[in-house]
């Protein structure tokens, strides 16, 4: 089974009009759809905006299933200089928990600098970048590279940046890129690749680009395009990759 987590229903309408059948069940608070989208198991959760709807939805979703993937999908900010703009796809190479430090005079200083590890598993966790999984990342690119030509959008791959205070000016944007090097934002994807790395469960990140990060002008936002880019590409991918081995 593929487990996908996205923030908002409006993030998964058309994946859900493809799922057959469309069994709703409880998984802890929420309603969690269960079926098949191109011959492939597929669970799918809405978490709420944020890093804590984000992390208790794929908790409760992991203490429940053991999916063989969690892809986190729906709708990102595109930094400066990263060549992408509104209706453009994001495929995370890496999340970056970009809040969790201490801002001084001196710049900010995050935890691994500070000594603090962020996750007890297998030992500390002492930074907080998180890599997608190396095997989903090498399948998805080439798959989802054809939707994105097809669909007449660039894909670009690299860090994406979680935040809880998203960057509302250029100025507040340019310095998470200098302290970061993310390509784009959000503010659910390190919380659950975080998760998954508790669990020891693959994580993969598909977004499309819904707003350019940069001085706040609601005008050029688009969610619903970056919503049905990503929902496409990910279908390209559901639809050309290998089923997963079900576990025992
Ligand atoms: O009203 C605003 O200025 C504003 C700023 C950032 C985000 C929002 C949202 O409504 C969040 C929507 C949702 O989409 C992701 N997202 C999309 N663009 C961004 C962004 O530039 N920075 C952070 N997150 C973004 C996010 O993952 C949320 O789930 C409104």
């Amino acid at each position: 089974m593929i487990a996908i987590i996205a923030a908002v229903a409006a993030e998964t309408a058309l994946l859900r009009q493809s799922l057959s059948p469309c069994e709703v069940r409880r998984c802890g608070a929420r309603e969690l759809f269960l079926g098949s989208l191109f011959d492939q198991k597929v669970a799918l959760l809405h978490s709420g905006i944020g890093k804590i709807n984000a992390a208790s939805a794929v908790t409760a979703l992991l203490e429940t299933f053991k999916p063989e993937a969690v892809i986190v999908t729906g709708c990102a900010g595109a930094y400066p200089d990263s060549g992408l703009e509104v209706g453009d796809l994001v495929l995370a190479s890496e999340e970056i928990l970009a809040d969790e430090g201490v801002l001084t005079p001196q710049g900010f200083i995050d935890f691994a600098a500070l000594g603090f590890p962020l996750l007890e598993h297998g030992g500390p966790l002492m930074e907080q970048r998180f890599l997608a999984d190396p095997q989903l990342l090498a399948e998805a690119l080439p798959l989802i590279e054809t939707a994105a030509i097809k669909a007449g959008a660039r894909l670009a791959t690299g860090p994406l940046v979680t935040v809880s205070t998203c960057s509302g000016t250029d100025q507040a944007a340019r310095a998470m890129v200098q302290r970061t090097a993310g390509i784009g934002e959000n503010m659910e994807g390190a919380a659950v690749a975080q998760i998954c790395r508790l669990y020891e469960v693959p994580f993969l990140e598909l977004r499309g680009i819904s707003n350019r990060v940069e001085n706040r002008n609601l005008e050029r936002w688009d969610l619903p395009a970056g919503a049905k880019i990503a929902q496409r590409a990910l279908m390209a991918y559901l639809k050309g990759c290998h089923p997963p081995q079900e576990s025992a």
